[in-house]
């Protein structure tokens, strides 16, 4: 049988053995696995435990303790002076009025007014950066040597990491300062660098930083300076001694120390204020909590401490926190929640984003319910699965996002996540996005790109808009008054009635069979929903005449080129001189809809990137058949025979190889030439357009030089082949 402390004992024994664990992960590996919320709840569990069972409390207690232990991999400094944690102050949630709100400051300033016998006391308020304090030593005006917390006695020797760091003055600006001098402060990242930081790291593919706070322990915690060198840290100053004696200050009051501070060089917070009492405390936590967003580093939340030094003495310490200060806090930026399922997004260009749905949790005082992943790449690196505990953060006004998972909380079975095959919209097959890697031998080297994209660009929903745009372009269709306002409300509103039902503008292949009934309706639609009266004087001629004019503009756009038409189809990377490249090696439409992949290698200035998407595009059934649907609809051109011979951009060339090229056979060298028009000759004469020397070139070249005839490195070879999609 257990009684209740046997069961109390066995609880706090867990407790701290959590968060022993935490600890040590946070302050020594700088990598938490929980949100700081989290773990606040559990110190607060431990201390009401201890509370409730005084007898239970042991001096390794982390309620009797600061921050962890030094790493081993530091050398180690004593701090002559400990430097200690903060109590912190929360919310009651659902409270009447502040006092109920914000019970523990009504205590802390209660106590100090009881405890010195005075009202409204003067405060110091500060943000509370989100970093990791140091201490700096200074003697004779230099600086000497800084250091971490630690375990508030013992800290790391990091100097070398912060003489990287250059808002640290090396040497004390202008005079009467003591000769040991000891300033403490925050380092941290700012925002702005954290981002770009993390923007560069995901470009290279490397690991992220989780958020700034992790960014500056971890960049200070560095075992080689040069690599704190490289990381965007900054520092503000917010306290200063004068050792050995602690009792010592340089001012009667600390907001007056901090101005010292600034004189000799240091950057103190430029928020940091006084006020008074209770309410003069509250307003400033709601002045900083309004502008949280837009201050340029984290701030967890705000601190307030006694101003006064002789009172700081006064009210002294309890175990591991002054009882003149204390740390208000925000709500939390980083909270933990559940992942229920991955889904895609097709953005109106076709781009796929792979969107979490989470469990709605609240971050920092908004309710989020879904976050985007960014790309499949992202989603890899963060493992991020379904059924997985994330951990969602949510700083300044950058979009919340996932920044790790909790593998300790990882459901079994879960699987890695993979990209549908096709589009959750239109049910068309999703394709990955080429891009160049690089130049070799053999030729251009195309590798996935991190994007994705719907492939049913003219019948996916979520594409309508910009297809339909796209298609009556002045470049393309060019359908006169076709704007985008109208395109906006054709793809939103029911106004196509045939056989009783009503529906919005599928895509373009609609817009060839809209009758003068249907843009009646379309604007009458349109005016309601912007809340106006439809007016039946006012619809009758001139709503009339906008319908016909439209109708003129679609009926003239039915005689049009195949250039014009293969553009306005808005395939993936067929702009109007690949449009114009294509027509004129297959002459007709038929032609180039039934190209095979081998078909397509042979076109000059097509590379195969190109011709993925257009036979992409043209294996998807549903393309098909608005192209069918476009053509019934009237649309037509006339068509030339293929000029598959001599085109490309080197007809009409004749080029000599001369010398061993270094990056290619010289055969694939021929083929590629000749695959772009060019006439390959064995001899240089008046008529060679240009010579292409490589080393180890003799006679020809000189032969080339005689007869002032261009003449090509291989490297100009190589970018040219390149350039026009020669190659593989
Ligand atoms: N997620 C985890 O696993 C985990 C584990 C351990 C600790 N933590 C987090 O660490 C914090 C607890 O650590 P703590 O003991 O350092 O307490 P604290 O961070 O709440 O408060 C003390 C610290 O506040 C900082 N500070 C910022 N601005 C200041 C200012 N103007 N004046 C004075 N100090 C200022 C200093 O770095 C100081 O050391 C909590 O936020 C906790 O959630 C999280
Ligand atoms: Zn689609």
């Amino acid at each position: 049988m257990t009684t209740p402390t046997h069961d109390a004992a066995q609880r706090a024994i867990a407790l701290r053995a959590e968060i022993a664990e935490h600890n040590y992960r946070y302050h020594v590996l700088d990598d938490p696995s929980i949100p700081d919320a989290d773990y606040d709840a559990l110190m607060r569990q431990l201390e009401a435990l201890e509370r409730a069972h005084p007898e239970l409390v042991t001096a390794d207690s982390p309620t009797q303790r600061v921050g962890a232990a030094a790493s081993a991999d530091f050398g180690k400094v004593r701090h002559e002076i400990p430097m200690l944690s903060l109590a912190n102050a929360f919310e009651v949630v659902d409270a009447a009025d502040d006092r109920e709100r914000f019970p523990d400051i009504v205590d802390f300033v209660r106590r100090i007014e009881t405890t010195l016998g005075v009202t409204q006391p003067a405060f110091s308020v500060e943000p509370k950066l989100d970093g990791l304090a140091i201490s700096l030593r200074y003697e004779n005006g230099q600086f000497v040597r800084g250091a971490t917390r630690g375990d508030g006695a013992t800290g790391e020797d990091v100097t070398a990491n912060l003489r990287t760091i250059k808002s640290i003055p090396l040497a004390l600006r202008g005079a009467g300062w003591p000769p040991v001098l000891e300033v403490r402060g925050e380092v941290f990242m700012p925002r702005a660098a954290f981002e770009a930081f993390n923007a560069a790291a995901r470009e290279r593919g490397d690991r992220t930083l989780a958020n700034p706070r992790n960014g500056a322990a971890g960049s200070l915690r560095q075992l080689d300076p040069r690599v704190t060198a490289k990381r965007p840290l900054a520092f503000y100053a917010y306290s200063v001694y004068l050792p050995p004696d602690a009792e010592a200050s340089l001012e009667p009051t600390h907001s007056q120390s901090l101005q010292r501070l600034r004189e000799w060089g240091f950057p103190v917070c430029p928020e940091v204020d006084t006020a008074n009492g209770f309410d003069g405390l509250i307003r400033y936590y709601r002045r900083i909590g309004e502008r949280r967003d837009s201050l340029p580093y984290d701030i967890d939340g705000v601190v307030y401490k006694l101003d006064d030094y002789e009172g700081q003495r006064t009210m002294g310490f309890v175990s591991r926190a002054p009882r003149w200060a204390v740390a208000h806090k925000y709500p939390a930026q980083e909270q933990m929640t559940q992942l229920l399922d991955i889904d895609v997004q097709i953005g109106r260009t076709g781009a796929v984003t792979p969107v979490a749905r989470l469990v709605p949790v609240e971050v920092a005082g908004v309710v989020v319910t879904n976050v985007t992943l960014h790309n499949a790449d992202q989603i890899a690196r963060l493992d991020v699965r379904v059924g997985d505990s994330v951990i969602v953060r949510r700083a300044g006004d950058v979009i919340p996002e996932i920044v790790r998972i909790v593998p300790e909380r990882r459901p079994e079975g879960t699987q890695p996540w993979t990209m549908p095959t096709h589009c959750p919209v239109c049910g068309s097959a999703l394709e990955k996005v080429q891009k160049v890697k690089r130049q070799t031998k053999a030729g251009i080297e195309y590798e996935d790109s991190v994007a994705w994209v719907c492939s049913g660009g003219l019948f996916c929903p979520a594409q309508r808009k910009e297809a339909v745009f796209h298609f009556g372009a002045r470049r393309a269709m060019d359908i006169e008054g076709l704007g985008s306002e109208w395109i906006d409300d054709m793809v939103e509103l029911p106004f196509i009635r045939r056989d009783g039902v009503a529906r919005p503008l599928a895509g373009p292949a609609d817009l060839y069979y809209l009758t003068l009934d249907d843009l009646t309706e379309l604007r009458r639609l349109s005016q309601e929903r912007e809340g106006h009266v439809p007016e039946t004087v006012r619809k009758g001629k001139v709503a009339t005449r906008w319908a016909e004019n439209l109708l003129e503009s679609i009926d003239r756009s039915r005689a049009t080129t195949l250039e014009r038409f293969l553009f306005a189809l808005g395939i993936r990377d067929v702009g109007e001189s690949t449009a114009k490249t294509l027509v004129r090696w297959f002459g007709g439409l038929d032609a180039l809809m039934n190209a095979s992949a081998d078909d397509l290698r042979q076109v000059p200035d097509i590379g195969p990137v190109v011709a993925g998407h257009i036979l992409a595009f043209f294996a998807e059934p549903h393309n098909r058949e608005v192209v069918a649907r476009l053509r019934e609809g009237g649309i037509h051109w006339t068509e030339a025979p293929p000029q598959q011979a001599a085109s490309g951009v080197l007809a009409g060339k004749t080029v000599v190889l001369t010398g061993s090229l270094e990056s290619m056979e010289r055969s694939a060298a021929q083929e590629q030439l000749e695959a772009l028009g060019a006439k390959v000759s064995g001899s240089v004469s008046k008529k060679t357009s240009f010579v292409v020397a490589a080393p180890g070139a003799g006679s020809k070249l000189e032969k080339a030089t005689e007869l002032g005839i261009e003449v090509w490195d291989e490297a100009r070879l190589v970018a040219f082949l390149a350039d026009h999609g020669a190659g593989s």
